[in-house]
Protein backbone atom coordinates (compact mmCIF):
# COMPACT_ATOMS: atom_id res chain seq x y z
CA UNK A 1 0.00 0.00 0.00
CA UNK A 2 1.33 3.46 -0.91
CA UNK A 3 1.77 5.96 2.28
CA UNK A 4 1.37 8.90 -0.36
CA UNK A 5 -2.38 9.05 -0.17
CA UNK A 6 -2.11 9.03 3.29
CA UNK A 7 -0.77 12.43 2.98
CA UNK A 8 -3.14 13.99 0.99
CA UNK A 9 -6.24 16.03 1.22
CA UNK A 10 -9.33 13.90 0.83
CA UNK A 11 -10.10 15.49 -2.15
CA UNK A 12 -6.78 15.18 -4.05
CA UNK A 13 -6.93 11.14 -3.43
CA UNK A 14 -7.14 9.63 -6.77
CA UNK A 15 -6.27 5.73 -6.27
CA UNK A 16 -8.00 3.46 -4.20
CA UNK A 17 -6.14 2.02 -0.74
CA UNK A 18 -4.71 -1.21 -3.31
CA UNK A 19 -3.11 1.86 -5.54
CA UNK A 20 -5.93 1.72 -8.41
CA UNK A 21 -7.45 4.68 -9.66
CA UNK A 22 -11.25 3.65 -10.43
CA UNK A 23 -13.38 6.57 -12.21
CA UNK A 24 -16.57 7.41 -10.39
CA UNK A 25 -19.86 7.64 -12.62
CA UNK A 26 -20.86 10.62 -12.91
CA UNK A 27 -24.19 11.75 -10.51
CA UNK A 28 -26.33 13.96 -12.55
CA UNK A 29 -27.73 11.93 -15.12
CA UNK A 30 -30.64 14.13 -17.21
CA UNK A 31 -31.09 14.86 -20.43
CA UNK A 32 -32.26 17.51 -22.39
CA UNK A 33 -35.48 17.32 -24.91
CA UNK A 34 -36.64 19.02 -27.78
CA UNK A 35 -40.58 18.10 -26.18
CA UNK A 36 -41.97 21.08 -24.80
CA UNK A 37 -43.68 19.11 -21.80
CA UNK A 38 -39.90 17.55 -20.59
CA UNK A 39 -39.23 19.35 -17.31
CA UNK A 40 -35.69 20.20 -19.33
CA UNK A 41 -37.13 21.35 -22.92
CA UNK A 42 -34.79 22.91 -25.43
CA UNK A 43 -34.53 26.60 -25.09
CA UNK A 44 -32.24 29.68 -26.07
CA UNK A 45 -30.55 31.42 -23.31
CA UNK A 46 -31.72 28.23 -20.49
CA UNK A 47 -28.40 26.31 -19.86
CA UNK A 48 -25.01 27.17 -19.22
CA UNK A 49 -21.54 24.87 -19.69
CA UNK A 50 -19.10 25.01 -16.73
CA UNK A 51 -15.99 23.60 -18.27
CA UNK A 52 -12.17 23.30 -17.66
CA UNK A 53 -9.86 23.86 -21.15
CA UNK A 54 -7.53 21.33 -18.84
CA UNK A 55 -9.94 18.45 -19.04
CA UNK A 56 -9.94 16.07 -21.89
CA UNK A 57 -13.70 14.95 -20.74
CA UNK A 58 -15.12 18.97 -20.77
CA UNK A 59 -13.56 19.67 -23.85
CA UNK A 60 -15.12 16.96 -25.70
CA UNK A 61 -18.49 18.97 -24.79
CA UNK A 62 -16.63 22.47 -25.70
CA UNK A 63 -16.30 21.30 -29.47
CA UNK A 64 -19.56 19.25 -30.01
CA UNK A 65 -20.86 22.96 -28.27
CA UNK A 66 -18.76 24.83 -30.85
CA UNK A 67 -19.29 22.62 -34.40
CA UNK A 68 -23.52 22.33 -33.37
CA UNK A 69 -23.25 26.59 -33.16
CA UNK A 70 -24.88 26.27 -29.97
CA UNK A 71 -22.27 29.27 -28.88
CA UNK A 72 -25.12 31.82 -28.47
CA UNK A 73 -27.64 29.56 -26.99
CA UNK A 74 -25.48 27.98 -24.43
CA UNK A 75 -23.66 30.17 -22.19
CA UNK A 76 -19.60 29.32 -21.09
CA UNK A 77 -17.82 29.59 -18.33
CA UNK A 78 -14.26 28.41 -17.88
CA UNK A 79 -12.61 27.70 -14.51
CA UNK A 80 -8.77 28.22 -13.80
CA UNK A 81 -6.44 25.56 -14.40
CA UNK A 82 -5.39 24.54 -11.02
CA UNK A 83 -7.23 21.83 -8.97
CA UNK A 84 -7.02 23.05 -5.85
CA UNK A 85 -8.12 21.43 -2.14
CA UNK A 86 -11.23 23.49 -2.83
CA UNK A 87 -12.01 21.44 -6.24
CA UNK A 88 -12.25 24.08 -9.71
CA UNK A 89 -11.80 27.85 -8.72
CA UNK A 90 -13.47 30.52 -10.98
CA UNK A 91 -11.16 33.54 -11.65
CA UNK A 92 -11.33 36.33 -13.79
CA UNK A 93 -9.58 36.53 -17.01
CA UNK A 94 -7.43 39.42 -15.62
CA UNK A 95 -5.95 36.31 -12.96
CA UNK A 96 -6.11 34.09 -15.71
CA UNK A 97 -6.13 34.87 -18.89
CA UNK A 98 -8.55 32.18 -20.78
CA UNK A 99 -10.94 31.91 -17.66
CA UNK A 100 -14.22 33.02 -18.42
CA UNK A 101 -15.72 33.47 -14.48
CA UNK A 102 -19.61 32.43 -13.45
CA UNK A 103 -22.13 35.19 -14.40
CA UNK A 104 -24.98 32.72 -13.44
CA UNK A 105 -24.39 31.72 -9.54
CA UNK A 106 -21.76 33.90 -9.45
CA UNK A 107 -19.91 30.86 -7.51
CA UNK A 108 -15.98 31.27 -6.50
CA UNK A 109 -15.58 27.45 -6.57
CA UNK A 110 -17.30 24.76 -9.01
CA UNK A 111 -18.33 22.77 -5.95
CA UNK A 112 -21.28 25.74 -4.93
CA UNK A 113 -23.24 24.26 -8.06
CA UNK A 114 -23.27 20.63 -6.70
CA UNK A 115 -24.71 22.18 -3.38
CA UNK A 116 -27.27 24.37 -4.66
CA UNK A 117 -28.12 21.27 -6.72
CA UNK A 118 -27.89 18.94 -4.45
CA UNK A 119 -27.20 20.07 -0.58
CA UNK A 120 -26.06 16.61 0.04
CA UNK A 121 -24.22 16.06 -2.51
CA UNK A 122 -20.98 13.41 -1.68
CA UNK A 123 -19.01 12.87 -4.75
CA UNK A 124 -16.40 14.69 -6.88
CA UNK A 125 -17.01 18.30 -8.04
CA UNK A 126 -16.09 17.50 -11.74
CA UNK A 127 -16.06 19.71 -14.82
CA UNK A 128 -18.00 19.53 -17.38
CA UNK A 129 -21.32 20.39 -15.56
CA UNK A 130 -24.52 21.37 -17.66
CA UNK A 131 -26.36 23.92 -15.72
CA UNK A 132 -30.38 24.47 -15.95
CA UNK A 133 -30.78 28.15 -14.81
CA UNK A 134 -34.21 28.06 -14.96
CA UNK A 135 -34.68 25.07 -11.81
CA UNK A 136 -31.38 25.72 -10.92
CA UNK A 137 -29.90 22.66 -11.09
CA UNK A 138 -27.19 20.56 -12.83
CA UNK A 139 -29.00 18.81 -15.91
CA UNK A 140 -25.59 16.57 -16.79
CA UNK A 141 -22.28 16.35 -16.13
CA UNK A 142 -21.47 13.37 -17.47
CA UNK A 143 -19.37 14.43 -20.46
CA UNK A 144 -20.37 11.36 -22.60
CA UNK A 145 -23.79 12.42 -22.87
CA UNK A 146 -23.54 16.18 -22.55
CA UNK A 147 -22.53 15.65 -25.78
CA UNK A 148 -24.91 13.67 -27.37
CA UNK A 149 -27.80 16.33 -25.69
CA UNK A 150 -25.80 18.68 -27.96
CA UNK A 151 -25.75 16.81 -31.10
CA UNK A 152 -29.60 17.05 -32.00
CA UNK A 153 -31.84 18.51 -28.44
CA UNK A 154 -31.17 22.54 -29.92
CA UNK A 155 -31.37 21.60 -33.55
CA UNK A 156 -34.67 23.53 -33.70
CA UNK A 157 -32.73 26.51 -32.71
CA UNK A 158 -29.76 26.34 -35.18
CA UNK A 159 -31.38 25.57 -38.61
CA UNK A 160 -27.68 25.61 -40.59
CA UNK A 161 -26.40 22.58 -38.21
CA UNK A 162 -29.75 21.08 -37.85
CA UNK A 163 -29.39 17.05 -39.01
CA UNK A 164 -25.67 17.25 -38.37
CA UNK A 165 -24.92 14.44 -36.86
CA UNK A 166 -22.21 13.22 -34.92
CA UNK A 167 -23.74 9.71 -33.90
CA UNK A 168 -25.56 8.51 -37.13
CA UNK A 169 -28.09 6.08 -36.28
CA UNK A 170 -26.75 3.94 -39.11
CA UNK A 171 -23.40 3.65 -37.05
CA UNK A 172 -24.70 3.67 -33.46
CA UNK A 173 -23.73 -0.21 -32.99
CA UNK A 174 -19.92 1.00 -34.50
CA UNK A 175 -19.41 3.95 -32.62
CA UNK A 176 -20.73 2.44 -28.85
CA UNK A 177 -18.37 -0.68 -29.43
CA UNK A 178 -14.86 1.84 -30.21
CA UNK A 179 -16.37 4.18 -27.65
CA UNK A 180 -16.15 1.11 -25.16
CA UNK A 181 -12.31 -0.11 -25.70
CA UNK A 182 -11.20 3.53 -26.11
CA UNK A 183 -12.61 4.48 -23.07
CA UNK A 184 -11.68 1.93 -20.40
CA UNK A 185 -8.01 1.70 -22.32
CA UNK A 186 -6.87 5.02 -23.54
CA UNK A 187 -9.01 7.54 -22.11
CA UNK A 188 -9.52 6.51 -18.41
CA UNK A 189 -6.53 4.24 -19.70
CA UNK A 190 -3.86 6.85 -18.73
CA UNK A 191 -5.26 8.06 -15.82
CA UNK A 192 -5.25 3.94 -14.95
CA UNK A 193 -1.15 4.83 -15.19
CA UNK A 194 -0.57 8.03 -14.32
CA UNK A 195 -2.30 8.09 -10.82
CA UNK A 196 -1.45 4.29 -9.68
CA UNK A 197 0.39 4.44 -6.72
CA UNK A 198 1.72 0.94 -7.07
CA UNK A 199 3.88 -0.75 -9.45
CA UNK A 200 1.39 -3.38 -10.10
CA UNK A 201 -1.43 -0.94 -10.73
CA UNK A 202 0.67 0.85 -13.78
CA UNK A 203 1.54 -2.62 -14.70
CA UNK A 204 -1.96 -3.90 -15.19
CA UNK A 205 -2.73 -0.81 -17.31
CA UNK A 206 0.84 0.51 -19.50
CA UNK A 207 -0.08 -2.84 -21.69
CA UNK A 208 -3.76 -2.50 -22.53
CA UNK A 209 -3.29 1.08 -23.19
CA UNK A 210 -0.37 0.81 -26.10
CA UNK A 211 -2.07 -2.33 -27.42
CA UNK A 212 -5.22 0.11 -27.87
CA UNK A 213 -2.78 3.07 -29.24
CA UNK A 214 -1.68 0.18 -31.66
CA UNK A 215 -4.98 -1.24 -32.28
CA UNK A 216 -6.13 2.89 -33.74
CA UNK A 217 -2.79 3.35 -35.46
CA UNK A 218 -4.01 -0.06 -37.81
CA UNK A 219 -7.80 1.50 -37.78
CA UNK A 220 -6.76 4.77 -39.18
CA UNK A 221 -3.79 3.24 -41.28
CA UNK A 222 -7.27 2.02 -43.62
CA UNK A 223 -9.93 4.63 -42.54
CA UNK A 224 -9.96 8.43 -42.48
CA UNK A 225 -11.79 8.51 -39.49
CA UNK A 226 -12.38 6.00 -36.55
CA UNK A 227 -15.51 4.72 -38.17
CA UNK A 228 -14.82 4.58 -41.97
CA UNK A 229 -14.92 7.84 -43.18
CA UNK A 230 -17.06 9.62 -41.26
CA UNK A 231 -16.20 11.99 -38.61
CA UNK A 232 -18.22 11.17 -35.52
CA UNK A 233 -18.15 11.25 -31.52
CA UNK A 234 -16.04 8.31 -31.63
CA UNK A 235 -12.98 10.61 -32.86
CA UNK A 236 -13.95 13.49 -30.94
CA UNK A 237 -14.12 11.23 -27.80
CA UNK A 238 -10.27 9.55 -28.20
CA UNK A 239 -9.24 13.05 -30.21
CA UNK A 240 -9.14 15.43 -26.80
CA UNK A 241 -7.19 12.45 -25.07
CA UNK A 242 -4.94 11.99 -27.81
CA UNK A 243 -3.53 16.20 -28.42
CA UNK A 244 -2.79 15.72 -24.53
CA UNK A 245 -0.90 12.44 -25.16
CA UNK A 246 3.16 14.01 -25.99
CA UNK A 247 3.29 17.25 -23.98
CA UNK A 248 1.29 15.85 -20.93
CA UNK A 249 0.35 11.73 -20.67
CA UNK A 250 3.78 10.98 -22.01
CA UNK A 251 6.10 12.43 -19.12
CA UNK A 252 3.53 13.30 -16.08
CA UNK A 253 1.53 9.35 -16.30
CA UNK A 254 4.45 8.01 -17.24
CA UNK A 255 2.93 6.20 -20.71
CA UNK A 256 6.25 6.65 -21.90
CA UNK A 257 6.75 3.60 -24.36
CA UNK A 258 5.49 5.45 -27.39
CA UNK A 259 5.16 8.65 -28.57
CA UNK A 260 1.84 10.28 -31.02
CA UNK A 261 4.06 11.90 -32.99
CA UNK A 262 7.21 9.87 -33.61
CA UNK A 263 5.69 6.41 -33.45
CA UNK A 264 1.43 6.74 -34.23
CA UNK A 265 1.94 8.25 -37.81
CA UNK A 266 -1.41 7.34 -38.65
CA UNK A 267 -2.70 8.81 -35.39
CA UNK A 268 -1.00 11.89 -35.69
CA UNK A 269 -2.43 12.18 -39.54
CA UNK A 270 -5.94 11.83 -38.42
CA UNK A 271 -5.15 14.52 -35.35
CA UNK A 272 -3.63 17.28 -37.33
CA UNK A 273 -7.16 16.70 -39.80
CA UNK A 274 -9.31 17.04 -36.81
CA UNK A 275 -7.38 19.89 -35.36
CA UNK A 276 -7.44 21.75 -39.31
CA UNK A 277 -11.65 21.36 -39.10
CA UNK A 278 -12.98 24.70 -38.92
CA UNK A 279 -13.50 25.80 -34.71
CA UNK A 280 -11.53 22.95 -34.08
CA UNK A 281 -8.19 24.90 -32.67
CA UNK A 282 -9.77 27.58 -30.82
CA UNK A 283 -10.97 25.04 -28.37
CA UNK A 284 -7.38 24.15 -27.25
CA UNK A 285 -5.46 26.07 -24.91
CA UNK A 286 -2.46 24.13 -24.52
CA UNK A 287 -1.02 26.61 -21.36
CA UNK A 288 -4.34 25.56 -19.36
CA UNK A 289 -3.57 21.93 -19.98
CA UNK A 290 0.29 21.45 -19.48
CA UNK A 291 -0.55 23.74 -16.32
CA UNK A 292 -3.09 21.66 -15.11
CA UNK A 293 -1.91 18.66 -14.90
CA UNK A 294 1.78 19.46 -13.98
CA UNK A 295 0.83 22.08 -11.06
CA UNK A 296 -2.08 20.18 -9.47
CA UNK A 297 -0.71 16.99 -8.84
CA UNK A 298 2.01 17.50 -6.67
CA UNK A 299 1.90 13.79 -5.66
CA UNK A 300 3.41 12.99 -9.22
CA UNK A 301 4.95 16.35 -9.73
CA UNK A 302 6.05 17.92 -6.34
CA UNK A 303 8.21 20.93 -7.87
CA UNK A 304 4.98 21.69 -10.06
CA UNK A 305 7.54 22.02 -12.80
CA UNK A 306 6.16 22.28 -16.06
CA UNK A 307 7.99 20.85 -18.94
CA UNK A 308 8.77 21.95 -22.22
CA UNK A 309 7.32 19.82 -25.21
CA UNK A 310 3.91 20.93 -26.30
CA UNK A 311 3.84 18.16 -28.63
CA UNK A 312 3.62 17.65 -32.42
CA UNK A 313 2.27 20.67 -34.19
CA UNK A 314 -1.29 20.32 -35.27
CA UNK A 315 -1.32 23.14 -37.48
CA UNK A 316 1.39 21.07 -39.91
CA UNK A 317 0.19 20.50 -43.17
CA UNK A 318 -1.38 16.67 -43.20
CA UNK A 319 1.54 14.12 -44.79
CA UNK A 320 -0.41 11.35 -46.08
CA UNK A 321 0.53 7.71 -43.92
CA UNK A 322 -1.76 5.45 -44.68
CA UNK A 323 -0.52 2.46 -45.60
CA UNK A 324 2.93 2.37 -43.81
N1 LIG B 1 -16.90 10.90 -16.38
C1 LIG B 1 -16.75 12.31 -16.28
C2 LIG B 1 -15.35 12.65 -15.80
C3 LIG B 1 -15.11 14.11 -15.58
C4 LIG B 1 -13.82 14.37 -14.78
O1 LIG B 1 -13.28 13.46 -14.13
N2 LIG B 1 -13.32 15.64 -14.80
C5 LIG B 1 -12.13 15.96 -14.03
C6 LIG B 1 -11.20 16.89 -14.79
S1 LIG B 1 -10.33 16.13 -16.09
C7 LIG B 1 -12.48 16.74 -12.80
O2 LIG B 1 -13.23 17.69 -12.84
N3 LIG B 1 -11.92 16.35 -11.66
C8 LIG B 1 -12.07 17.04 -10.42
C9 LIG B 1 -12.10 16.11 -9.23
O3 LIG B 1 -12.23 14.89 -9.43
O4 LIG B 1 -11.96 16.62 -8.11
C10 LIG B 1 -17.07 12.92 -17.62
O5 LIG B 1 -16.68 12.34 -18.65
O6 LIG B 1 -17.72 13.95 -17.67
Amino acid sequence: MSTLNKDQPEILKWASPDGEFRRKASSFRNTISKDPNAIYTAEKDRYHLYVSWACPWAHRTVIVRSLKGLDNLIGLSVVSYILGEKGWKFNTPEETPGAIPDNVNNAQYLRELYFKSDPNYGGRFTVPVLWDKKTQTIVNNESSEIIRIFNDAFDDFTPETKGVTYYPENLRTQIDEINEWVYDTVNNGVYKCGFATTQEAYNRNIEPLFKSLDRLEGILSKNEFLVGNTFTEADIRLWTTIIRFDPVYHTHFKTNKKTIAHDYPNILRWARQIYQMPKISDTVNMYHIKHHYFESHKQINPTGIVPINNGPDLAQPIIESKNV
